[in-house]
């Protein structure tokens, strides 16, 4: 029977959702047990928040100033430490995930399986390669524990309601003391976080200009919706890069997504495969987003989409 570790992320003392997502892919392996593991200085509320993840046993934490900031030089070693005694150890494929866990494979001597969206047992599991237009089958060695990363767009947050034992977790490992953190340039805003939130309103060239904008975060605000765009809108200047959505940006799987003035390029449409309902406003009936679109309207964004909040209010 399989054992799971997952590797919570976690930033400024609240639990990142793309927790909850590896929780939900380690059930898939019908596991004997999942425990979660929190690495930071103080672990203890972001500990609490993940022991109500249901269908964990238990949330081990590592307390050490050392975890302070998410340095994977640092937090790989613990993660090792602890991972030996589970057969398959999962980071979310996010940017922390990416950066962690090649080095607990490593470590582990092991080879990492990438952007699980699939399980099909307990050492088979499929990917997507080529900006999502194949998926491949990864046999992992059925001899060694599997360290992972899973496709946060692929899986549902598990519920809550779980009632996990909190342990501290003493690991005894000697840290590098050759990396140190010097600061996070982050953007900052009181908008929903793109990658998790449930609505996403995107904009692309066909808004034109960054003080065009105000058109798409007027329309976010309305429905509670984070603000993403298309790489030509990043390009152009229109928005920071940080919302770039697609195959070089975020992959994204919200429930309802808005593409307003995007065409529908194949790396767009990779970043937002997994969303729910798609709703295209562009003014060519032509556009290829109109092809994967759930509700399409072909008009000037600048007349519907005021006619839209109108709707709305
Ligand atoms: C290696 C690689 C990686 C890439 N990664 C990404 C990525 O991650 N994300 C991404 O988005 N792209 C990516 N691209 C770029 C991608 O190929 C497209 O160039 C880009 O997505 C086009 O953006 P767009 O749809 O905003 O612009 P366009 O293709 O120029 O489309 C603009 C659309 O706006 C419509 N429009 C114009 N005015 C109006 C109006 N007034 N009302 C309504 N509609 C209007 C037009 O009809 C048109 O369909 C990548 C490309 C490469 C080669």
């Amino acid at each position: 029977m399989s054992k799971v570790l997952i590797v919570a992320e976690h930033l400024q003392g609240k639990l990142n959702a793309s927790t909850a997502k590896c929780v939900s892919a380690a059930q898939a392996l019908k596991p004997e047990s999942i425990d979660i593991v929190v690495l930071a200085a103080d672990p203890a509320g972001v500990a609490a928040e993940a022991a109500q993840i249901a269908g964990v046993a238990r949330v081990l934490t590592v307390a050490n100033a050392a975890n302070a900031d998410a340095i994977a030089q640092v937090q790989a070693p613990q993660i090792a430490a602890l991972g030996k005694g589970y057969s398959h150890v999962f980071g979310p494929s996010t940017t922390f995930g990416k950066d962690l866990m090649p080095c607990v494979a490593a470590l582990l001597g092991v080879s990492q399986v990438s952007d699980v969206m699939a399980i099909e047992g307990s050492h088979t599991f499929k990917r997507p390669i080529y900006a999502g237009n194949a998926i491949v089958t990864v046999e992992a060695p059925a001899d060694h524990a599997v360290v992972a990363t899973v496709r946060t767009a692929s899986w549902p947050e598990a519920g809550k309601g779980g009632s996990a034992a909190v342990e501290a977790a003493p690991v005894d490992v000697a840290l590098p003391s050759h990396t140190r953190y010097r600061g996070l340039a982050a953007g900052k805003s009181d908008r929903p976080d793109l990658q998790s939130a449930k609505r996403v309103v995107s904009g692309g060239r066909g808004v034109g200009s960054a003080d065009n904008f105000k058109i798409i975060y007027d329309f976010a605000d309305k429905l509670g919706a984070a603000v993403g765009a298309s790489r030509a809108a990043v390009d152009a200047g229109y928005v920071p890069n940080e919302l770039q959505v697609g195959q070089t940006g975020k992959i994204i799987a919200p429930e309802l997504y808005v593409a307003v003035g995007i065409s529908g390029a194949i790396q767009h449409l990779t970043g937002i495969k997994d969303a729910g309902t798609i709703v295209a406003i562009n003014k060519d009936g032509d556009a290829p987003i109109f092809e994967i679109a759930d509700i399409g309207l072909v008009g000037d964004l600048f007349k519907l989409l005021p006619e839209l909040e109108a709707a709305l209010a």
